[in-house]
């Protein structure tokens, strides 16, 4: 067991204070490998870092460790956008690690969520090992591929001979590009509704990220001359013995409707001296896999992407709707916010939900990672079940919740953060 480190001399978890930001920063660059950022970089995190909820732990003055919490709104099933705590920043000194500092804050940041009101909180992992004992667990997964350009070949949909494609450059277009991403936003769960600020993070496009390739391209697409979506891309070229084998590296790209998105696509699979398309972090359901010619060159794979916590089971459960009538108790255990803990009666369908605590026989138990896991319907209860983190009392709940908590669209986190 980790050791708790604030029961030592010296040691203090606190608020950060605006004055406190750079060696927390500091503290935080180093434990991830201690490569400097630009100032550019370093500056845009400053305004973006919201102090009154942000953590310290400090030793004789030192930073020890940090920990973040943006405000998002998470778009849920049914369209709603949902208060959540995007956590972020976390680092442990190395010099203190595995003595409780990451726990003490995960134990503070969860009990000031909770008072913020806010009903989730999200992260994306470093390591997915990390973050299951405080209750969070993968619910959307992001789709990768290196696509062989050179053989695989895509058909569009019908319309996207009318979409007109420019480059330009990707700071000029932004302000039409985040409008696009914020119309998306309500379409699919997980997607994020961000602060302004936000839109900036995406031209950052830091030397480190390139890995030898262009500085980021920016394609947008018009419709019926209004921006109807754009790609954000990287080309890196390269000459083999037989001649051009470049790659494109993708990093962004949002579309309004099919038309649009199978016209980006079609470029992006067609740019000259290049033969491979590297997709990332894209959603699991994402078009082109079912419009080229050979899925098994497009060597396309998921990864787990956004973590996901019940802060308030009743309020988040609430939140959401359900595609087909749920009427179910749950037993719920949660050892790290036991507030959670208990029964609740969820009743829900397309149009809404309520979610209550009741001293009725419960019908399915479980913890509040597999709830959170199935939240956005990205993980089915079924196979939670199946797989022995789900435990069915009633006859016929798994199959009644299971359905009920199914999303027809894949959910999706569109950036890191
Ligand atoms: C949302 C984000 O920002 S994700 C980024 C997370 N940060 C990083 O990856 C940066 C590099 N790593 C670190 O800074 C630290 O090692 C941290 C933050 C991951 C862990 O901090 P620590 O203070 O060492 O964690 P703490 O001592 O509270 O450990 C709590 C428990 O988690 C376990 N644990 C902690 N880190 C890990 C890990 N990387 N892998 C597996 N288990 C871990 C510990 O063993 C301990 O288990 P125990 O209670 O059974 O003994």
């Amino acid at each position: 067991m980790a050791t708790d480190f604030l029961t030592g001399p010296g040691a203090e978890l606190r608020v950060l204070r605006p004055d406190d930001w750079d060696a927390w920063y500091d503290t935080l660059i180093r434990a991830f490998g201690g490569l400097p950022e630009s100032t550019k970089e370093r500056e845009l995190w400053n305004a973006l870092t919201e102090v009154d909820r942000s953590l310290g732990v400090w030793e004789d003055g030192a930073c020890v460790g940090t920990a973040g919490a943006f405000t998002f709104r998470l778009t849920v099933p049914g369209g709603a956008s949902v208060p959540a705590a995007g956590v972020t920043m976390v680092g442990v000194a190395g010099t203190h690690r595995r003595r409780g500092v990451l726990t003490s804050m995960m134990r503070r940041q969860l009990d000031d969520v909770r008072s913020w009101g806010e009903p989730l909180a999200v992260l994306t992992a470093s390591e997915p090992a990390i973050y299951g004992r405080f209750g969070y667990a993968a619910a959307t997964f992001g789709l990768r591929g290196e696509i062989d350009t050179s053989r695989v070949r895509l058909s569009v949909p019908a319309g996207a001979d009318d979409v007109r494609l420019r480059y330009a450059a990707p700071a000029d277009v932004l302000d039409v590009c985040e409008d696009v991403y914020a119309r998306l936003v309500p379409s699919r769960p997980g997607m994020l509704a961000r602060r302004p600020g936000w839109e900036r993070v995406g031209l950052l496009d830091p030397e480190s990220d390139r890995d030898g390739a262009s500085p980021l391209q920016c394609v947008v697409a018009e419709r019926d001359g209004e921006v109807a979506g754009y790609a954000r891309f990287r080309v890196k070229l390269g000459w083999g013995e037989t001649g051009h084998d470049g790659t494109v590296v993708l990093v962004d790209l949002a579309a309004l409707d099919p038309a649009t998105e199978g016209a980006l696509w079609r470029f992006l699979f067609g740019i000259d001296l290049t033969t491979t398309l590297i997709v990332r972090g894209r959603p699991a359901d994402d078009m082109w896999q079912y419009q080229v010619s050979d899925i098994r060159r497009c060597r396309a794979r998921l990864r787990d992407a956004l973590y996901l916590r019940l802060v308030d089971v009743g309020a988040a459960l609430q939140a959401r709707t359900y595609q087909a009538p749920v009427d179910v108790v749950f037993e719920v255990e949660d050892d790290f916010c036991p507030w959670n803990a208990g029964r609740w009666r969820l009743s829900g369908d397309a149009k809404g939900a309520s979610c209550s605590r009741t001293s009725d026989a419960a019908d399915l138990a479980l913890s509040v990672r597999e709830l959170g896991a199935a939240y956005l319907g990205g993980v089915s209860l079924k196979a939670l079940a199946a797989a022995g983190r789900v435990r069915e009392v009633r006859a016929g709940a798994l199959a009644e919740a299971a359905v009920g908590f199914g999303s027809a669209v894949a959910p999706w986190m569109p950036h890191g953060f």
